[in-house]
């Protein structure tokens, strides 16, 4: 019997019986193949494309990182609805999640799994291990790629070289928790950011909310000099300045960088991920947060979306950031960043010092 054939058959058989999918996933465990442990039945019946095709490594690791993502916020989801959000402050104003822990937990696993020999750093940190019975189903873990047209990109020569073991991705499970808890779930974004040499050279943003045509969920990826895809770019209004900032972590300083570039319109939004949405989508300039507070996965993967579209993110110097694994997680130099065709250097320049 064939791998692929005992898999379906144990798919089917497990779609019948619910009850018998421990056994069953015992039987796959101890043979020679590979299956997911947290998934729904359909997926031990295929590999993911983390693993199964020969297309570069940086277009199998955004493939990858788009479904995970998916995923993820059909679990945030299914938390939410739940109504047991476990919350617990971290710090000061600093709030996790059950959806947090479940999502870091199901993206850090399957992410390993498909890539063992990179490094993957999560926001709530290694010790996350959360039972995730009856967050996942077949139906969220589909097989197939989310986006089957980025494994065919062609790759500029200097990324065809990379290698797994240089390869850092920033998780940001759930990314506006504190407008989460609020119910003010638009806020909220999965970010998953691919690190190649200290430098973001993929990304991928993901709306569990978001809803279109009855599709629950928007998933949004950039990757540098090879393209973009679930998205529209809209350039923001000429003539204006809109500037999107924090809605929950404001201070003096912050409010006092906003006063100074004068804009015509302030939108106080939750969540990095979000904000570069609007960017994206035309809704507004820049974004600034003249504070430390977003760290690195807050960031990573809305720069690789933002640079594949010919935005700018960096701090309030103009210094980009780097993404090595030993790096320190705080943005310390804040965060400015600016859509298509926005002049990043005039800001620059307005920021008093
Ligand atoms: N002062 C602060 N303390 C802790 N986290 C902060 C912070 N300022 C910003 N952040 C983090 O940066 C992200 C964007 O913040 P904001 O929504 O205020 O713009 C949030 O990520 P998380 O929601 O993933 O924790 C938030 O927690
Ligand atoms: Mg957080
Ligand atoms: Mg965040
Ligand atoms: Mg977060």
């Amino acid at each position: 019997m064939t791998a692929q054939i005992l898999y379906e058959q144990i798919g089917r058989l497990a779609a019948r019986h619910q009850s018998t999918l421990k056994i069953l996933v015992l039987v796959t465990k101890q043979s020679s193949f590979q299956a997911h442990r947290f998934c729904g039945i359909r997926y031990y019946s295929k590999m993911s494309v983390g693993e199964s095709t020969n297309a570069p490594l940086l277009l199998r690791l955004v493939s990858e990182a788009c479904t995970t993502a998916n995923t993820a916020g059909s679990i945030v989801r299914k938390v939410l609805l739940s109504g047991e959000l476990g919350v617990v402050d971290k710090g000061v104003n600093d709030l996790q999640t059950k959806a947090d822990r479940c999502a870091q937990y199901y993206i850090v696993q399957r992410l390993k799994r498909c890539f063992p020999k990179a490094t993957i750093i999560g926001e709530e940190g290694d010790d996350v291990s959360e039972n995730l019975e009856g967050l996942l189903s077949p139906a969220t873990t589909p097989p197939e790629p989310l986006f089957p047209e980025i494994l065919n990109k062609s790759v500029p020569e200097k990324l065809l070289s990379i290698s797994e073991e240089n390869v850092v991705i920033w998780v940001d499970p759930l990314d506006g928790t504190q407008e989460f808890t609020k119910g003010l779930v638009g806020h909220v974004t999965t970010l998953i950011g691919i690190a190649v040499d200290a430098r973001p050279v993929g990304g991928v943003i993901h709306q569990p909310f978001y809803e279109a045509d009855g599709v629950k969920g928007r998933t949004m990826y950039g990757i540098p000099e090879v393209g973009h895809g679930g998205f529209t770019v809209t350039p923001p209004p000429e003539g204006k300045r809109i500037i999107t900032t924090t809605r929950s972590h404001s201070n003096q300083r912050v409010e006092a960088t906003l006063a100074a570039l004068q804009p015509d319109e302030i939108l106080r939004v939750g969540g990095a991920g979000h904000k570069a949405v609007l960017l994206i989508e035309g809704r507004a300039h820049a974004y600034v947060f003249a504070s430390p507070g977003c760290k690195k996965w807050d960031t990573c993967a809305p720069e690789a979306v933002l640079v594949s579209i010919g935005g700018i993110l960096t701090d309030m110097d103009g210094i980009p950031y780097r993404y090595s694994k030993d790096v320190e997680h705080v943005n310390q130099g804040g965060l400015l960043a600016t859509a298509p065709g926005v002049d990043h250097s005039w800001y620059l320049k307005s920021i008093p010092k």
